[in-house]
């Protein structure tokens, strides 16, 4: 028996609920065998209200990892998460187009929900001009896609509309802009492009703050899904029920954070 192999490229979370262990758990409970290349190790201060700090890897041992799983095992798709630095990202994209990785799945993640990161705009610009024209799917949160768009914050699902389209200017093949609990909208609604037109990907709303993952969730079930063979709507509404049921049964880790549960799609995912 064989399962299909997974990566996702992206930072440590300490805390457990978003970066490479959302990936992973993720990666595990959708049924593919997921691997790392581990980018940044970020520790979160208790003594300083939780304040998160961003270890780098060298560059070197970022390399060494990719070639472990692209040069030497393969992979059916892959994402990226938090990257760190312009020399991460530039790797990334070297390595990404070597090895001819189609099915890749970027979370554009620039900021950690939650806490006060300062944004690093040169970054985000060499992430939106090197690796998201690579990406199959693009996968920003309303900050992230402001910046990518270089518009002002969406407000509406006119405005993600009109963001989206921006970004799919960029190249990436599609867009899934994620309203999540930040819109003015009464449900939880994500916009998807695909170049010629949208569509909402609708749930009800949970009122909780404890979402602390989520992005990284969605990303890792929708690029989980995809080495499963599914099509990339198929990929994006199982993501939306994987993302539900884990904010459902999300819970509270300390007085700063709350977690998505990992395990709650399991007993939560619609009976076919
Ligand atoms: N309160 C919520 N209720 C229902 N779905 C949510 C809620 N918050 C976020 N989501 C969903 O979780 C996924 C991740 O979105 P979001 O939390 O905005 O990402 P990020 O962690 O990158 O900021 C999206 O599908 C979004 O719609
Ligand atoms: C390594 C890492 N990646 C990504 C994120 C972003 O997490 P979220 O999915 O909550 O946006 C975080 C937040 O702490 C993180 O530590």
């Amino acid at each position: 028996m064989s399962l299909p192999k997974t990566l996702t490229i992206a930072g440590s979370d300490t805390s457990g609920g978003a970066g490479i262990q959302a990936d992973l758990k993720t990666f595990q409970e959708l049924g593919t065998y997921g691997m790392v290349s581990l980018t940044t190790i970020v520790a979160q201060d208790p003594d300083n209200d939780w304040f998160h700090r961003v270890y780098p890897i060298d560059t070197s041992t970022l390399e060494a990892q990719l070639d472990t799983v692209l040069k030497g095992i393969g992979v059916q798709a892959a994402k990226t998460g938090m990257l760190g630095s312009k020399e991460v990202i530039e790797l990334v994209a070297k390595k990404l187009d070597e090895h001819q990785i189609e099915q890749l799945v970027v979370d554009p993640v620039m900021v950690c929900k939650g806490a006060d990161e300062p944004v690093n705009p040169e970054m985000d610009a060499y992430l939106r001009d090197t690796l998201v024209p690579k990406a199959f799917i693009v996968t920003p949160n309303l900050f992230e896609a402001s910046q990518l768009a270089q518009v002002s914050l969406p407000q509406s699902l006119e405005d993600m509309k009109a963001a989206a389209e921006k970004i799919y200017q960029l190249g990436p093949s599609f867009v899934i802009i994620k309203g999540g609990g930040d819109t003015g909208a009464e449900k939880s609604i994500d916009v998807l492009y695909d170049g010629n037109s949208f569509e909402y990907i609708e749930s009800e709303k949970i009122n909780t703050d404890y979402t602390h993952g989520a992005g990284c969730t969605f990303s890792a079930a929708i690029t989980a899904e995809l080495a499963n063979g599914k099509s990339v709507r198929e990929a994006i509404h199982t993501a939306k029920q994987f993302i539900q049921a884990s904010i459902q049964d999300s819970f509270r880790l300390n007085e700063h954070v709350g977690a998505v549960n990992h395990t709650a799609y399991r007993h939560r995912a619609p009976q076919s």
